[in-house]
């Protein structure tokens, strides 16, 4: 598994470039180790072990590969539950999105950001999300609350676009009374 770049590197700031089908073998390998990389990073006796960072979502530009993919692992509510979403994103799009925002109410983290920044992340509530997976099969699926809020932190990656820059510069805490907090 490649190193996760960090803030600084030039790739976190490009517009990564899109997948063309049938992927490589290698192409579904990396993604394949990115949602490993997740897995791991989630289970508390791994991620120990290898001083990993936990998250529920990588880009492909965080490993230096300015392509158009992401894993999205967010685990369940419980210990042992389904997880509530567990998908590798190729050339995801955003179809739809709700005017309604919506904020993490403790801010939002990054692997590739070694410093807490603090600030509400406005970000819409719902979104309509199209998808490729890595056989080329298309999926378009309604997300909402913090499966929705993590879908476009890691699609911002894809842009180059990073959590902070949505960070309110005068207050970073500024929210208008319908911005829900999650
Ligand atoms: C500055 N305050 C904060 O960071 C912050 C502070 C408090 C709460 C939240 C909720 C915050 N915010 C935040 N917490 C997360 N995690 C919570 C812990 N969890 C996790 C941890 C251990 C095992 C398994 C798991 Cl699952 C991993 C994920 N993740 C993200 N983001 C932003 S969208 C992409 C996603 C990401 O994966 N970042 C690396 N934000
Ligand atoms: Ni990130």
């Amino acid at each position: 598994m490649h190193d996760i770049i960090r803030e600084g590197h030039p790739t976190l700031r490009a517009r990564a470039e899109k997948f063309t089908f049938p992927l490589s073998d290698e192409e579904k390998q990396t993604a394949q180790k990115m949602m490993e990389f997740l897995e791991n990073s989630q289970d508390l006796e791994i991620a120990e072990k290898y001083n990993l960072r936990a998250g529920v979502g990588l880009a492909a530009p965080q490993i230096d590969v300015s392509k158009r993919m992401t894993a999205v692992l967010v685990p369940g509510e419980e210990e042992g539950q389904e997880p509530l979403f567990k998908h590798i994103l190729i050339n995801p799009t955003i179809l739809s999105e709700s005017v309604q925002m919506a904020a993490l109410a403790e801010g939002e983290g990054c692997l590739s950001v070694d410093r807490e920044i603090p600030g509400y992340v406005p970000r819409h509530a719902r979104i309509k999300l199209r998808w490729y997976d890595l056989d080329g099969n298309e999926h378009v699926e309604r997300l909402r609350d913090y499966v929705a809020i993590v879908v476009q932190h890691e699609i911002d990656h894809l842009n180059g676009v990073l959590f902070f820059d949505h960070i309110n510069k005068e207050n970073p805490f500024a929210a208008t009374e319908d911005l829900i907090l999650l």
